[in-house]
């Protein structure tokens, strides 16, 4: 290794490892010089080549390009000086260094060496070491060079590259910018932003203060702080946020900042979405739990100062885990999305939504004013989570349920005004969901009680303290008992018996419902051989399905295991799942009955008619049997919908040729309605209560018969009915009609007249106007589409000519009579009335 530089001052530039990479090309016409300075050179380790005039040179220097020439000046044709000029307008030649070696030692010459180009200028004769040293710093000098340019490429690279933008401001504004500078500031040319300054790209407002932490970033002491952050305008007039560090330099030779800007925007994002993940909800993008109770306990303080008011109100959805259990999470996620959106759609500004997770809302209302407010925001709230929703194609209807608490009244702090929100909910949940409940101190009383309930509950189902109640079913064509449905009772050591409407609520919501409908199912198998083995005949016997349990999918399992343990044969066992249950998931649904029928049990939809079926699913579900609710037998007889919507049950069932039973049968009317109506089969209070199990274990034997011949309808033509609620107008008309061809029959209100006429054919119907209850006309209107093809009468006291005139051209009234009538008019108008019915039949 040889260093050559160091004596040249040139230290940290090169240290040159091997002198055989230069080559130095001898230019002489005297040989024995060439021949000298070659053995000279050779000797220190460099290559030589060698030309014996100016043309060669030439030619040698375009092909090998060495490091450095040695030329003479006088030479034949071309001299010295000619050549290097020559030379240094070749390309890839220009910057080769040629020292000239000449006899010619005057000034002038020297001079005209350096004016063609030379570098240095050695006199012959040369001493062989001054040669070699000259040589030697000039290839030292030619490699620093080198070097440099190297090194400045490199930084210049650097620069260029560099994502940080670079501004090089000095006396003069800005002299210098790499071209992240320009893509920062949105300058479509750098030159738009020489000469201008990096404070004009802070906004007019924040000048004062940008100079200040300008001033502070360039302050020679300033420590390894951390950078300056401010705020630039772009010229396309968007921000950019930019971190500034500050270098003192020198730019050609003049004192200047570097400003190194770091664009922080991004992280400032990443940042941002860092510290909302932390508080945030990441479904619903709503706020979280510790972030909302900051701000409620912010609010409490600031109500505590101004003496304002707020509210927390909790928000549950109601049977949102049945959704997501049955549809699927994804589902369930929608769900919860929309109904956020609709939650938030219900919101001031300066209230927070939060979701606590599951399907747990609570909403903080700020600066209440007044109780009212309250109330039609809840009101909101319910009907916006009501409207349909879709999911998965199919619409759905979920309701929800709000609990309210209020600052100070009801706490005042944040746990416990969510405590009772929270209670108050719970309550709007038990009295029936999708309302909204204030808190009040008996709430806490009564949700002690609840609690108590449950675990009561579990102890009975240990105890074994539930029982078993039986309701017969009855066929309609035959009178005959055709099946049971069983129904659990509590026997309560301290309660006494207590309905299943009062605690299957609590059971459900405390899953225990699933352990019980399990005990029923066992308990049902283990009755029914208990009565084949005392020699009763058997009848199937139907059992309660709760969704829950249907959707553990369990059920399946534990029906079959019950029929072996109890030796029953399937077809007596009858499951019944309600008709919303159904259609909640229908593909599952389908799918899972598939599995129970293929035990070889019977499936009914209990409640039919209260839910929303679709008709394209009914038909797919492998059901047996339509339970036509007994909310819609109860009106039967007087209420027109309710006697269309049976009938429509009925006729739908036979076609997708399912059978039909109407439960909570109570009178001989409505029972007659439904024979009418083609129903099979009935079941309710009529025929008889549902019945603990001995007795219902008598009647198995007695086997009594419901006396169907009472209900086939009388098509006797010449029944007239008279309803009035005064006993003496019913005794006077049956007197003028004694005489007639025609049946009188009375009633002295509406109820009974409904019964009679569900049960009997009845031509012509005379109906006071003015009744306890229904008026005659809405009587008639009523009749109007029941029994379209009676004739309705009126007996009018004081003729309301207007509305009577109203009922006659709505069709709903033949004709009316004035009391006190006229015998002879009665009998007419009748006698008209019976020829008409007789025409239309
Ligand atoms: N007003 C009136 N009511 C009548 C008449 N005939 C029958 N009922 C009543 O109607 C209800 C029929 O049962 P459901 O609709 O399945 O309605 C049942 C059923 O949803 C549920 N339930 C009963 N037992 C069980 C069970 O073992 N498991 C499950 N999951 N639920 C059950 O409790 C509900 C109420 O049961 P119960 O109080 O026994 O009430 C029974 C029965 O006593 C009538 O003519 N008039």
């Amino acid at each position: 290794m040889t260093t050559i530089l160091q004596a040249n001052g040139f230290e940290d530039c090169a240290t040159i490892e091997d002198l055989s990479e230069f080559t130095v090309l001898i230019v002489d016409d005297s040989p024995l010089n060439l021949d000298v300075a070659v053995a000279c050179l050779e000797s220190r380790g460099y290559r030589t080549l060698s030309a014996e005039n100016g043309v060669q040179a030439l030619q040698i220097a375009m092909e090998h390009q060495p490091s450095l020439i040695l030329l003479d000046v006088m030479m034949p044709e071309m001299n010295g000086f000619e050549t290097c000029r020559k030379l240094k307008k070749l390309s890839g030649c220009d910057d080769i260094p040629v020292i000239f070696m000449t006899a010619l030692s005057d000034v002038k010459s020297k001079k005209a060496g350096f004016d063609a180009g030379g570098v240095d200028y050695v006199t012959k004769p040369f001493q062989v070491e001054e040669l070699a040293a000259r040589v030697h710093t000039h290839i030292a000098l030619k490699v620093a060079y080198r070097h440099l340019k190297d090194s400045e490429l490199r930084y210049r690279k650097l620069v260029e590259t560099t994502p940080d933008a670079i501004l090089v401001e000095g006396e003069e504004g800005i002299v210098f910018l790499n071209s992240a500078a320009v893509k920062m500031l949105k300058a479509d040319n750098p030159d738009k932003l020489l000469g201008g300054a990096l404070l004009d790209f802070v906004l007019d407002d924040q000048k004062e203060y940008a100079a200040m932490q300008l001033k502070q970033a360039c302050s020679v002491d300033r420590s390894a702080g951390p950078p300056e952050v401010m705020l630039l305008q772009q010229l396309t007039g968007g921000r950019v946020e930019v971190e500034v560090n500050c270098i003192p330099i020198s730019y050609h030779r003049s004192p200047c900042h570097m400003f190194v800007l770091r664009d922080i925007t991004e992280r400032r994002r990443q940042e941002a979405a860092i510290e909302f993940q932390a508080t945030h909800d990441a479904l619903t993008g709503l706020p979280n739990r510790s972030l909302f109770l900051d701000r409620v306990t912010q609010s409490i303080n600031h109500a505590r100062r101004n003496e304002s008011r707020l509210a927390l109100i909790f928000i549950d959805l109601d049977k949102f885990k049945l959704i997501n259990d049955t549809l699927g999470h994804n589902a369930g996620d929608d769900l919860l999305r929309i109904m956020s959106k609709r939650l938030q759609e219900c919101t001031r500004n300066c209230d927070t939504l939060a979701r606590f997770g599951g399907d747990e809302f609570v909403l903080l209302v700020d600066n209440l004013e007044s109780e009212a407010d309250l109330t039609h925001l809840a009101a909101r709230l319910i009907s916006s989570v009501s409207a349909p929703v879709l999911l998965l194609g199919q619409s759905h209807s979920i309701t929800c349920s709000l609990g309210i608490s209020s600052f100070p009244e009801d706490g005042d702090n944040v746990e416990v005004l969510m405590r009772h929100a929270d209670i108050a909910m719970y309550r709007a949940k038990e009295s029936g969901r999708n309302s909204y409940q204030f808190f009040t101190h008996q709430m806490q009383d009564r949700l002690n009680e609840r609690l108590k309930l449950e675990s009561s509950l579990k102890q009975a189902l240990e105890n074994d303290e539930f029982v078993l109640h039986y309701q017969p079913q009855v066929d309609l064509s035959t009178g005959k008992i055709i099946g049971l449905e069983a129904l659990i009772r509590w026997q309560s050591p301290t309660l006494g018996l207590v309905p299943p409407g009062d605690f299957i609520p609590a059971a459900e919501e405390g899953r225990l419902i699933s352990a019980i409908g399990e005990w029923v199912i066992f308990a049902v198998c283990k009755r029914l051989q208990s009565w084949r083995r005392q020699g009763l005949k058997i009848v199937p016997v139907a059992i309660n399905i709760s969704a829950l349990q249907f959707m553990e999918q369990k059920t399946e399992e534990l029906v079959k295991q019950a029929l072996n343990e109890y030796m029953v044969e399937p077809k007596y066992l009858e499951l019944e799942l309600t008709e919303s249950l159904s259609m909640l998931d229908p593909v599952t649904s389908i799918s899972l009955m598939q599995r129970l029928k293929d035990i070889g049990v019977s499936l009914s939809i209990d409640d039919f008619g209260t839910g929303y079926s679709n008709l394209s699913y009914l038909k797919r579900f492998p059901v047996n049997k339509l339970k036509i609710d007994k909310s819609f037998v109860s009106g039967l007889t007087n209420n027109p919908d309710d006697y269309s919507i049976v009938k429509a049950i009925i006729r739908m069932s036979q076609s997708l040729g399912l059978k039909t039973i109407a439960e909570g049968a109570e009178t001989a009317g409505q029972i007659a309605l439904l024979a009418a109506e083609n129903c099979d089969a009935i079941q309710g209070f009529y025929f008889s209560r549902p019945l603990p199990e001995a007795e219902i274990c008598a009647m198995l034997k007695e086997r009594p018969r419901l006396d169907i011949s009472e209900f086939g309808r009388n098509k006797d033509r010449g029944a007239v009915l008279v309803v009035d609620d005064d006993v003496n107008i019913l005794r006077s008309i049956k007197r003028i009609l004694r005489d007639e061809a025609y049946e009188v029959l009375v009633a002295s209100n509406t109820e009974d007249a409904y019964e009679v006429l569900a049960r009997r054919e009845v031509a012509v119907i005379v109906s006071d106007l003015q009744m306890p209850g229904e008026s005659g006309v809405q009587f008639f209107s009523k009749i109007k589409t029941m029994h379209p093809r009676s004739l309705r009468i009126l007996l009018t006291g004081h003729g309301s000519s207007e509305s009577l005139e109203g009922a006659i051209n709505q069709g709903e009234i033949y004709r009316y009579i004035s009391k006190p009538w006229d015998n002879a008019h009665l009998l007419e108008t009748l006698g008209a009335a019976f020829k008409q019915y007789e025409k239309g039949v």
